[in-house]
């Protein structure tokens, strides 16, 4: 494969659940070495697309080609050996609880590799190093914080050196601290990896952080497709709602919510009118 040719190529991508057409004419390339980011509201297809790419949903019409091979036209055989090229790291991290940390990430080698467990113990601690988790190997899953998931689950999604690496909402749950060490961590395998890296996400800071380039769904269309700088210049009374609502979210006092939550009243003691009052 050519540096040309795009890591993932979709072309009018159209996908119906019963009636619903939730995907309408998708296109997109990702170039080698991109972290292309997709982003979109609640219910924009971020999902759905997502799972497409993966080959776990068929569509209803279009052509997704990853690594160059159209994945519809693809044996069992093939998509298996298609699915060891790329790496997942999902939205809960989704480790197996009942083995430890090292396990977890030694897994995909032992499932899909002839290794000796020398081998496997020796990449296994190399990709922990890299998501800075060295030692923590014999570790359970629940013994972790909700960053060091993260960083474990992207230590077994890099495990097998993919050409192409998925992350699905990674600042999820995770304080901005943390957050954006994940973003970090990202930009980080892509200079260190040079795989093609696609994040699904609707949090715009961290899609300011680490795109190049961005595709901003909206019901199920893409509605803009380019640079970071584009994006946020972009006059287009759509996209400018999506990227508003961030600043209307970012407004709320954390405090006042959680009191207006817990029914109380707004503490008036030090206001103007109190004094006036003699309160
Ligand atoms: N299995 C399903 N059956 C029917 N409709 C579905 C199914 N999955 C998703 N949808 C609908 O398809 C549309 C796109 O959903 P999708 O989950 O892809 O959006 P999303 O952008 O990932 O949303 P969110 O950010 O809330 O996860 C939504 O209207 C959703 O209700």
């Amino acid at each position: 494969m050519s540096r040309d040719t795009p890591s993932v190529e979709v072309v009018n991508l159209n996908t119906h659940y019963g009636d619903r057409h939730v995907l309408k004419n998708v296109s997109l390339a990702v170039m080698p070495g991109e972290i292309f980011v997709i982003m979109g509201g609640s219910g924009s297809g971020k999902t759905t697309l997502l799972n497409h790419l993966l080959g776990l949903l068929r569509p209803t019409s279009g052509t997704i080609r990853i690594l160059g091979r159209d994945i519809n036209t693809l044996s069992a055989l093939e998509r298996q050996d298609l699915r060891t090229r790329m790496g997942v790291a999902f939205q809960s991290g989704a480790l197996f609880s009942s083995m430890s940390v090292g396990d977890n990430i030694a897994l995909p080698l032992r499932e899909h590799t002839a290794l000796d467990e020398t081998t496997i113990g020796i990449v296994t601690r190399l990709k922990l190093e890299v998501v800075s988790l060295a030692g923590f190997e014999d570790l359970m899953p629940s013994e972790l914080s909700g960053g060091m998931i993260k960083r474990a689950a992207f230590a077994r999604a890099i495990v097998m050196d993919p050409r192409l690496l998925f992350c699905d909402e990674p600042s999820a749950g995770l304080d901005p601290v943390v957050a954006s060490s994940i973003d970090d961590l990202i930009l980080r395998l892509r200079d260190a990896m040079g795989m093609s890296i696609i994040v699904v996400t609707h949090d715009l800071d961290s899609t300011f952080k680490i795109a190049d380039r961005i595709c901003v769904l909206d019901k199920g269309e893409v509605l803009a497709l380019d640079t970071v700088e584009a994006i946020k210049n972009a006059d287009n009374e759509r996209i400018q709602n999506l990227l508003n609502r961030r600043t209307e979210e970012a407004e709320i006092d954390p405090d006042a919510y959680l009191r207006r939550l817990l029914g109380e009243k707004e503490n008036h003691h030090d206001t103007a009118d109190d004094k006036r009052n003699g309160l």
